[in-house]
């Protein structure tokens, strides 16, 4: 298949939302759970604590990260991120679903270039205090946490984009069952496409 190609056989789940929202969390459920490989990403930014280079992302210097041949790339809060057609087919190699942790920006683009191929999931937690304890939880810094909820990119995020909202997925993130209950609904009738 070339790059790119539409086909009605694979997906990606696009899992976006506001900073702390819990995408990372549900991008982990849905490989524990359903064995649905997480496309990684590359960042300039640096590692959290326990974060593995290849494994959560792949961290590059400014001029590594300029050298990429990405699908799409964005800055957010400072650094810049991005994504790959080599990283989408490697994950579609082991699998016809796979997932990805985007922002909107890089959400909205997904849908634009994938079409149907590309499954947005919005994980919406409109409290940016809940969002500020969670970040806490995680281990980031107050500093840090601050920093991430006073970005203009978090601000954006904090509500569905208008380009998303015809196709987009809205799943509140308040209660776990709940959110695990509608992402069962979203694979089951992924798998019988
Ligand atoms: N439904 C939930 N209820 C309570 N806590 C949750 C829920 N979902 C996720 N969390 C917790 O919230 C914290 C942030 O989650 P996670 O790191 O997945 O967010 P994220 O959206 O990937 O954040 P970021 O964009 O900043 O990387 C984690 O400690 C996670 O365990
Ligand atoms: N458009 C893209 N957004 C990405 C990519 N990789 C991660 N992200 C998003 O960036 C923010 C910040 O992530 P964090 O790990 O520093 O908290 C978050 O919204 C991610 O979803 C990417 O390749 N492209």
């Amino acid at each position: 298949m070339k790059r790119g190609q539409s086909s009605t056989e694979r997906h990606i789940i696009v899992i976006t939302g506001p900073a702390g929202a819990g995408k990372t969390t549900v991008q982990d459920y849905l490989e524990t759970t359903y064995g649905i490989p997480p496309i990684i990403t590359h960042t300039t930014r640096a590692p959290r604590a326990q974060e593995q280079d290849g494994v959560d992302y792949y961290f590059e210097t400014p001029a590594s990260f300029a050298a990429l041949d990405l699908l799409e790339d964005v800055q957010y809060a400072g650094n810049r991120y991005g994504s790959s057609w080599d990283g989408v087919e490697r994950a579609w190699q082991q699998h016809s679903i796979a997932s990805i942790v985007l922002d909107t920006k890089g959400a909205t683009t997904y849908q634009q270039r994938l079409g149907d191929q590309a499954v947005v999931i919005y994980l919406a937690v409109p409290d940016p205090q809940q969002l500020r304890s969670r970040m806490l939880k995680r281990g980031d810094t107050p500093a840090a946490v601050q920093a991430r909820l006073h970005s203009a990119e978090t601000q954006r995020d904090l509500a569905l984009p208008r380009a998303l909202q015809q196709t987009g997925i809205y799943v509140p993130n308040q209660d776990w069952e709940q959110t695990t209950q509608q992402l069962a609904q979203i694979i089951e009738k992924l798998s019988n496409d």
